[in-house]
């Protein structure tokens, strides 16, 4: 078989595979020398292929082990972040495999005694966050030039063995069911390489215990477990008596912050929410700015902004002036450190007048803190649902139209920055754009799917309401779109789409009958928010981005617009109507028929 014809077998052995689209036999070969044609490669100079890296592109499916072994010119094969299955791919005939990175999937079962045999030059092997069982391999034990191994996040068992290799500089067997002594070979990495094992002792971790003293110590442990049960016991009640919680109240349409508190961070080591961080290093991604370190942060005053679904947020005056927003992840404790540092570093090289940018980062294992600047104006969600202080400027038309090319921009720029992610955005909702002081919307928890854990992330994450997902377990380059079209109408009719609140699957029904509203209203001309009718002659040009949006939220994927397609629509919008343009009301019937809509259907100059 020709490589071609091999990529092509592993694309269709796959269930979900849209990213890998121009994998086609009869289209382009993989490589035209050292070009790769194809996505996902790296090519030799002769035409064969040497890397392949499917990373972040939603693939599912139970990859078949044998499929890939005839590359034989590998030397890094990379299925990071993505949801396959099955047991560990059969890489030990790929002779010059280097790299091997498999890292947050669900590959499961034991990894094979022999499954690294023979495979002399490989030095990284990241087998992170999957549900492999059994022990450590012996292949393994003896890849004499291996220098990183993560194994973290999995269920295997039995002993660690003595990795001899000097040149062993990364080791990670947190998280799983290890026991007995560490072997002195191991014994100078970090004791969170060994945390999570309930069955590991020695250095770097306490010393192992005699059994008789073993059982001291579980009587002892069990006494002090209970006194410190009873104590956060008492303790959380008597918080929940006294904290002021902030809360979002969405009854009719409006957010209200009720009981906003401003807390002074009583203890240098102690956050507003009254958990801990240790004293750790802020990790700048900026150079533009002031340094501040951790301690700063903690000792400003704090005032919480709200708790969302994936942390909370909390506002915090620097003693020198600037005001940063600190949020707590709470749900990322399945990434990987490199991981989480190399996503933080492409995170910092971003740079678009759309994107709130990221200045720092904390990480620990159960504590990951993104600080960026404060935006006065707060989020879009609050000035569109919030009530409106007397006084304060309403978002009239001109600027709303802004808001939603200044998003659709930021999201072009995401596409470009993470070609290979099927989710950029993943998260886009009102309360996820930010206005600064001249209303420019600045789009912020982006791109952080990879980072959270999968579940949670489908549980809560915007991207995973789409009826793609909901029905078919999937994702895609439409999906964003898909959140962006639901954006568009929410903007434009000022009702919150009340599904985004849900847990879990099963909100589409809601959201149809939510979107449905808004056309069924449309004729009877009360689909726009009032503060948006009171700008005159635009009223064209609104139903004009109310189509964008209708055909952004088409929930048959193949009609669906491309974010290309609908960026070029949004960019066409003006603030006045174009007197000429003559266009009416029967449009919008023909929308909400629900057919399939073409480019042709958009030239917005149809007849009545
Ligand atoms: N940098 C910032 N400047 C001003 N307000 C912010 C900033 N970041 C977040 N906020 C606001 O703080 C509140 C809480 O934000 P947070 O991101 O924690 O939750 P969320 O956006 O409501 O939900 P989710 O966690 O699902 O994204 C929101 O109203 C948000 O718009």
């Amino acid at each position: 078989a020709t490589d071609a014809e091999i990529l092509v077998n592993f694309k269709n052995s796959l269930s979900t595979n849209s990213l890998l689209s121009n994998w086609n036999v009869s289209g382009n070969p993989p490589c035209n020398g050292s070009t790769n044609n194809w996505v996902g490669l790296r090519c030799n100079g002769d035409g064969t292929i040497y890397k392949l890296q499917l990373e972040n592109m939603g693939l599912t499916g139970t990859i078949n082990r044998d499929i890939l072994t005839q590359l034989s010119k590998l030397r890094a094969l990379s299925f990071m972040n993505n949801s396959l299955e099955g047991s560990m791919p059969q890489v030990k005939k790929l002779g010059s495999l280097k790299n091997l990175f498999l890292s947050n999937n669900s590959f499961s079962g034991k990894i094979p005694e022999d499954a690294f045999d023979g495979m002399n030059s490989l030095r990284e092997v990241h087998l992170a966050h999957n549900e492999f069982t059994g022990g450590i391999p012996r292949s393994l034990v003896s890849a004499q030039k291996l220098t990183k191994l993560s194994l973290e996040g999995n269920q295997l068992d039995g002993k660690l063995p003595g990795f001899p290799q000097e040149n062993l500089t990364v080791f990670n067997a947190a998280d799983n069911n290890f026991e007995g002594q560490i072997p002195a070979s191991l014994a100078h990495f970090s004791p969170s390489s060994f945390t999570g094992n309930k069955g590991l002792c020695g250095k770097p971790l306490p010393a192992c215990k005699s059994s008789k003293k073993k059982t001291m110590m579980i009587i002892v442990v069990t006494v002090v477990a209970v006194v410190a049960l009873s104590a956060i016991v008492a303790f959380s009640y008597i918080r929940c008596r006294t904290a002021k919680t902030p809360k979002f109240n969405y009854s009719e349409n409006k957010i209200v912050m009720n009981g906003v508190g401003k807390k002074e961070i009583q203890s240098s080591d102690q956050f507003s929410d009254g958990k801990t961080v240790d004293n750790g290093q802020l990790h700048f991604v900026r150079y533009d700015r002031g340094r501040f370190d951790l301690q700063d942060l903690l000792k400003a005053s704090a005032e919480v902004l709200g708790s969302g679904t994936l942390g909370s947020s909390y506002k915090t005056v620097l003693s020198d002036g600037p005001s940063m927003v600190v949020k707590r992840f709470r749900h990322m404790s399945n990434v990987g450190n490199e991981e989480f540092h190399e996503h933080m570093r492409k995170l910092g090289t971003l740079s678009h007048p759309n994107l709130l940018p990221l200045v720092a980062y904390y990480y620990r294992k159960e504590d990951k803190l993104l600080v960026s600047d404060f935006i006065e104006n707060g989020s879009l969600a609050s000035r569109l649902h919030a009530k409106r202080a007397p006084g304060k400027p309403w978002l009239d038309w001109p600027t709303r139209l802004n808001i939603v090319k200044g998003v659709a921009r930021g999201l072009v720029y995401l596409y470009k920055e993470f070609p290979t992610l099927a989710l950029p955005h993943g998260h886009l909702k009102s309360s996820n754009v930010l206005l600064d002081d001249t209303f420019e919307p600045l789009l912020t928890d982006y791109a952080l799917v990879p980072l959270v854990n999968r579940d949670h992330a489908q549980q809560v994450m915007v991207a995973y309401k789409s009826p793609e997902f909901t029905h078919s377990d999937r994702t895609t380059r439409k999906t964003d779109v898909w959140s962006l079209g639901i954006l568009i109408l929410e903007i434009l009719t000022g009702k919150f789409p009340e599904n985004y609140l849900k847990q879990g699957r099963g909100g589409d029904a809601d959201l149809a009958t939510w979107i449905n509203s808004v056309v069924r209203e449309e004729w009877t001309g009360e689909v726009f928010d009032m503060d948006i009718m009171r700008t005159k002659n635009c009223e064209k040009e609104m139903l004009k981005l109310l189509k964008t949006g209708m055909c952004c939220c088409e929930w048959n994927m193949e009609n669906r617009w491309a974010l290309k397609e609908a960026v070029a629509k949004i960019e066409e919008l003006k603030e006045r109507d174009n007197d000429n343009d003559d266009f009416s009301n029967s449009y919008a019937r023909e929308v909400y028929s629900s057919r399939a809509m073409t480019d042709d259907d958009f030239s917005f100059s149809v007849n009545g």
